[in-house]
């Protein structure tokens, strides 16, 4: 049988072939007395409508090997009524609809006709017969062919039971004169009875990213032979049921999805679902669209439903058992619920996760707002009360004061009572006043309370700043806005690894498997217990409630306990009483190597000003080494100069590319000698590693470089051996992506349009991979792999195919990405124009070259916020090491340079997989580094990789 059926619903046709003139014939009288109703007959070709819908097409080939093959089939199938399920032993089977499966099942018997009948656990309504040329002919009763849901109220199966579930069923077509409309997929009805049923739901208020988790999940379902699901309005659609509210999502239905703000398969707050009968209901649902696994992509609130729902599980099929409204079958096959949850939530207040899908977008939209308010508050002088989103949870506030180094925050987690609060911020923005600061920033968490639960809000907090201090005051509620937009890269890619991750981790699931939760540690996703992060996150909340703040501070994760400290020692902090004794106070050298990069300026702002909290004296090196060795370029920092550097883009101290051996190792010894500098900070890129190992190395002839020496990696190659993430990166990615999502929208508009965009980097391939993740564009050439001719070639035919089936029916452009060093002989306009020329005029291909808009312009909140946590932890280092290089220090005949102890006083600061580490820089630069092509030997993005081909659909050659 070949069918030709288009992939739409209601619009069907189908071409029977036949191999003899008698099968011909007897095919066109069973066709009639069995379904269709008119016709018209030629001598080899016959047409045959059915309701004017769905067109039937027999062909008359005359081939007696065939028709023989053909009898032979007919006659195995016969004998195997009971042994065998017909659908599996031929390749298709067409499948139409009645509403009375019962009248179906006698028209079988009295025209003599073989059958098979299910119900079976998989398709409690259908039976099946063959046509005179051998091919399985289905008829269901259920919605469509591929659903479980019957049709009308009171349907019977068939061998005539009724099912109890019908009585709620709304009325639907009266369907003897409607037919199924078979897809492809649907008619392949034994393939799909053993493929694994995976539903996706977005839950909650929205987050930007949801789309791509929700694209990742079905793409990698479908990739992995599995059936992608969606559950639309989040638990209201579980609650409602039907294929309204489960639909089926095929590979095509994301595309573009990555970029998209928002959740397009929608989401709800549903109070149904807190009710045990609702719950009741969605597992009715779910077991109806045979789905065997959830992933839920939602906040706390979502995620704990998700877990009563999993412990209730058993009981609630149970009750669906007795109450006769699933079979027993059902029952067995859907005995275990597989569920998965994936944190999606602007606030961030999911314990055991770092980040959850949506808050660093949020956190994006925050700071560019309070970017905008600190320019007109400037211009007044005024103050301005910013009240950001989180419920109960102060994530958003706290990373949004420590990006726009705001004066005060309020937030829920760390309440005081009313007069400390108002006493404290009064205290602390009369000091930034008073240092000469015009403006006055305070952040309040939508739900920040004090000491007795009371809420504070924005009303309160102006109250104080206007009436006490006297100071012009105005209100910014940043409301909705802060939810809305396009996903930043961070998100779209947490979103998509953690999509693919849930679905290995429910396809990995056994019985006993406890239900994951995905979270991510630093820089790796990780698989959590859901129970226990439920359980944990929970307990926040009771300890805030039962006023137990230090316990709710104590089982929050250590990571936000980090960042308020960070906040406030460099903001609130008072320089006139540092925490350190003055012995132990130290002069503190900071410079810039390499190229600029976001969150350099952030990091040397945070490390100074965490300095002088704890009563050591920052000092710069102005021009990097050559400023130092030409011109003396050494200041001191002042809290005042550096105003506004938390946020701004460049490097407001200088930076360039010379190493101290280019510029003159022995003049830079000379100066750290007249200055007596107890430690360096280095901030850059693979410059600045270099650097690094020559000073150390210099050691044995320098004493002045005897002291702890660290790197804060800076670089958007991101490039730097120790660290799988560098300062600038996130910015410069988000500069790409956000260039490539313009290009893109062009592409698509002019529809056969493709666009090779040509990314910096260096010899790294990170920058175009993580863009190419990010965009969901076709493929990305890199350094680290070069362009072979296989490859290309491949690209190209697919590509080609992909542009022709689309035939320019809808928006459909492609995006390649492509690493300015990943071949020195294609540059990108020769790469476009070879794709050009060999795509048959399927598409033609443009080059497009963002250039130094890479190096972005004001650093991304990550690149702010992961700077301060740096720059605080490398002069913790600086602390901790110069207690055991002192004694070394100017006594030749003691120091080591060999002892290890020694060796760890000079280390690159960097994120290696769920950790932040220093490491060496010797073990670095001698074991972990391609020198000369300036990269780490082991590539930590390669997954990332893997999978931005995977879902896109991309073939490599070997
Ligand atoms: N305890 C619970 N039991 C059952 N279902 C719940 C429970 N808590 C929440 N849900 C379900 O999850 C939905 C979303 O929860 P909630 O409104 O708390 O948002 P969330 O998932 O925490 O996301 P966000 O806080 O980011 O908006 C609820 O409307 C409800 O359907
Ligand atoms: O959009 P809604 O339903 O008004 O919910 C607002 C709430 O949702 C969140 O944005 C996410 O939980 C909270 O920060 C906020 O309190
Ligand atoms: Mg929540």
């Amino acid at each position: 049988m070949t069918l030709d059926i288009p992939l739409v619903n209601g619009t069907s046709s189908c071409t029977v072939n036949a191999y003899s003139e008698e099968s011909y014939k007897k095919a066109i009288e069973f066709y009639k007395t069995f379904l269709f109703l008119e016709h018209r007959s030629l001598s080899s070709t016959s047409t045959l409508l059915f309701n004017g819908i769905v067109s039937l097409k027999l062909e008359l080939h005359p081939d007696s090997v065939k028709q023989q093959k053909i009898n032979l089939r007919i006659e195995e199938l016969k004998t195997n009524v009971a042994k065998k399920d017909w659908r599996g032993m031929v390749p298709e089977s067409l499948v139409f609809n009645t509403s009375d499966i019962l009248v179906a099942k006698q028209s079988l018997v009295d025209l003599k006709l073989p059958k098979q009948c299910y119900p079976n656990e998989f398709f409690p309504m259908q039976l099946y017969t063959l046509d005179p040329l051998g091919n399985v002919i289905g008829v269901t009763s259920t919605k469509n062919a591929v659903s479980t849901k019957p049709t009308k109220p009171g349907v019977q199966d068939v061998e005539g039971r009724s099912s109890a579930l019908t009585s709620r069923v709304p009325s639907y077509t009266n369907l003897k004169t409607h037919a199924a409309a078979p897809s492809k997929s649907a008619t392949i009805a034994g393939d799909r009875m053993s493929q694994k049923a995976i539903g996706i739901m977005t839950s909650g208020g929205d987050a930007p990213g949801m789309d791509a988790c929700v694209r990742a999940v079905v793409r990698t379902a479908i990739s992995k032979g599995c059936r992608a699901y969606a559950i639309m309005e989040g638990y209201e659609g579980l609650v409602r049921g039907g294929p309204e509210y489960i639909k089926e999502f095929g590979w095509d239905d994301v595309r573009g999805w990555s970029s998209l703000g928002g959740t397009d398969i929608g989401t709800a707050r549903c109070m149904e679902f807190k009710q045990r009968e609702g719950r009741l209901k969605g597992a009715q649902h779910m077991i109806e669209a045979g789905i065997d696994a959830l992933i839920v992509c939602g906040g706390d609130g979502s995620l704990t439903g998700a877990d009563l729902f999993r412990s209730e599980w058993p009981s609630l099929l149970q009750e669906l058992l007795e109450t006769r409204r699933i079979t027993e079958q059902q029952f067995t096959r859907y005995k275990h619920l597989n569920i998965c949850g994936t944190v999606g939530s602007i606030d961030n207040d999911m314990s055991t996760t770092d980040a959850t899908i949506g808050a660093y977008s949020a956190l994006d939209r925050i700071c560019t707002a309070i970017d905008y308010v600190e320019a007109t508050a400037n211009s007044h002088s005024r103050a301005f009360v910013v009240e950001v989103m989180g419920r109960n949870c102060g994530w958003l506030a706290l990373l949004a004061g420590i990006s726009t180094s705001a004066d005060y925050i309020l937030i829920p987690e760390k309440p005081s009572s009313s007069r400390e609060w108002e006493e404290q911020m009064s205290s602390i923005v009369t000091k930034h006043r008073k240092r000469g600061k015009r403006t006055t920033i305070v952040i309040v968490a939508e739900g920040a309370i004090a000491n007795d639960l009371t809420p504070i809000t924005s009303k309160d907090v102006h109250k104080v700043l206007s009436e006490k201090l006297g100071l012009d005051t105005r209100i910014t509620t940043l409301g909705h806005v802060q939810r809305g937009g396009s996903p930043v890269a961070y998100d779209r890619i947490l979103a998509t690894l953690q999509g693919v991750e849930a679905v290995n981790a429910v396809l990995d699931s056994g019985p006993d498997t406890p239900s994951p939760l995905i979270a991510v540690n630093e820089n790796k996703i990780t698989r959590k217990s859901l129970v226990e992060s439920v359980k944990l996150t929970k307990s926040v909340a009771e300890a805030i409630h039962s006023k137990d703040f230090k316990k709710a501070m104590a089982l929050r994760d250590t990571e936000f306990v980090e960042h308020l400290n960070n906040f406030m020692a460099i903001n609130s902090a008072d320089h006139n009483t540092p925490s350190l004794s003055s012995e132990r106070r130290l002069k503190i050298a900071i410079v810039n190597v390499g190229a600029p990069a976001g969150g350099i300026n952030s990091a040397v702002y945070s490390m100074a000003t965490y300095c002088m909290s704890r009563g050591h004296k920052p000092y710069a090196i102005y021009n990097g080494w050559s400023g130092l060795c030409r011109h003396e370029s050494v200041r001191s920092l002042e809290w005042k100069d550096m105003l506004g550097w938390q946020g701004s883009g460049g490097s407001e101290i200088g930076t360039n590319r010379v190493t101290p051996e280019e510029a003159d190792i022995g003049m830079i010894a000379y100066y750290f000698q007249k200055y007596q500098f107890d430690g360096l900070i280095i901030v850059g890129g693979f410059e600045a590693f270099a650097s690094l190992n020559q000073l150390e190395r210099a050691r044995d002839s320098y004493s002045a470089f005897r002291i702890p020496m660290v790197l804060i990696p800076a670089t958007l190659s991101n490039n730097v051996p120790g660290t799988e993430y560098s300062l600038g990166s996130d910015t410069a990615l988000n500069a790409l992506m956000e260039y490539c999502d313009v290009i893109k929208q062009s592409a698509s508009a002019t529809r056969g349009r493709l666009f090779v965009v040509e990314c910096q980097g260096g010899n790294s391939g990170y920058l175009a991979t993580s863009a190419a993740l990010a965009c969901g564009a076709q493929a990305s050439y890199i350094p680290e792999e070069g362009i072979s001719l296989d490859q290309l070639t491949l690209d190209i035919e697919f590509l080609a195919k992909s542009f022709e089936r689309t035939e320019g029916r809808s928006r459909f452009g492609k995006l390649i990405l492509k690493s300015a060093n990943a071949s020195k002989a294609l540059p990108a306009e020769a790469l476009a124009d070879v794709m050009t020329s060999e795509s048959g005029g399927m598409f033609d291909a443009k080059a497009a070259i963002p250039g130094h808009i890479q190096q972005g312009g004001l650093p991304s909140p990550i690149d702010r916020t992961r700077a301060t946590r740096l720059a605080i932890k490398a002069v913790g280092f600086i602390e901790d090491k110069q207690t055991a290089i002192s004694e070394a220090r100017g006594a030749d005949s003691v120091f080591d340079a060999h002892d290890k102890a020694m060796i760890d006083t000079a280390a690159v600061l960097g994120v290696r997989g769920s950790h932040v580490l220093f490491t060496n820089i010797r073990k670095l630069w001698d074991t972990e580094t391609e020198v000369g092509k300036r990269i780490p030997k082991v590539i930590h993005w390669q997954g990332a990789r893997d999978i931005a081909d995977k879902l896109v659909d991309r073939k490599r050659v070997d």
